[in-house]
């Protein structure tokens, strides 16, 4: 589903990361950890070709992303739902109306009735109206997910999704993380909270991808 050969990356001084390979299995759930500035957004942006690799090979869905045109990677972004670290919204539109952006642009436009069962899924329907700024943190990460599940993605991509949340609400939003999994999505989380790992690992058969010294390598079970 997304293939790593050989890759590295750098932002123009030296090599952020290099010679990654590796392999997201449709199904699986990853979790990427290193310390702050070791490359986790960096990796993450290459897996949704957001970021060419410098070197080496990166496929997403058995295509090159280097053979891929503008429309190419659009299509593909299609089939991945992004929740990012700073999950920013239109702050003059309500909840439910960025929620339903991307269907808007891919030019599919929502089922009503599909965003009131997505805002209840993560807990929000009673916010549908709701503008932006209104929201918690925790609020806005679970809108951040909805946001990215609307088109339903085949692969769900998080970058520190529970980062300013609590314990009880980053359990919450791990669920629903979970649940995708269960529903057959490929997930990929990066986090620096070793507790989410471990409350994720008694849960499904997580997986850890660890950035060290340049290099992205799986951790052993341990953590
Ligand atoms: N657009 C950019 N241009 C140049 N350098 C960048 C750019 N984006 C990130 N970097 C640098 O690349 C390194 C890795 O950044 P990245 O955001 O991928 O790390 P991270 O592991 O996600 O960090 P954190 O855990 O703090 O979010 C950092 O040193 C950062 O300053």
């Amino acid at each position: 589903m997304i293939a790593f050969e050989n890759v590295a990356y750098s932002y123009g001084g030296g090599e952020l990361l290099s010679d990654v390979s590796l392999r997201l299995a449709p199904g699986s759930f990853h979790f990427l950890t290193g310390p702050s500035g070791a490359g986790k957004s960096t990796f993450l942006k290459l897996c949704y070709a957001e970021l060419q690799p410098t070197a080496g090979r990166i496929t997403l869905f058995d295509h090159d992303v280097r053979s891929l045109n503008r429309d190419d990677v659009a299509r593909t972004r299609r089939r991945m739902g992004v929740v990012h670290q700073d999950c920013q919204f239109l702050d003059h539109l309500p909840l439910s109306a960025n929620v339903t952006l991307p269907a808007m642009v891919a030019g599919r436009g929502a089922e009503a009735a599909d965003m009131k069962d997505l805002l209840n899924w993560v807990g929000l329907a009673k916010l549908a109206g709701a503008l932006p700024p209104q929201l918690s943190g925790g609020e806005r990460q679970r809108a951040a997910l909805a946001r990215a599940v609307i088109m339903s993605p085949d692969v769900v991509l998080a970058d520190e999704p529970t980062g300013n949340l609590d314990w009880e609400m980053s359990l919450r939003l791990l669920t629903l993380l979970v649940e995708l999994n269960k529903m057959g999505k490929t997930i990929l989380i990066a986090t620096h909270d070793l507790n989410l790992i471990r409350a994720a690992k008694q849960q499904v058969p997580a997986r850890v991808l660890r950035i060290a010294k340049r290099r992205v390598q799986l951790a052993g079970a341990d953590l």
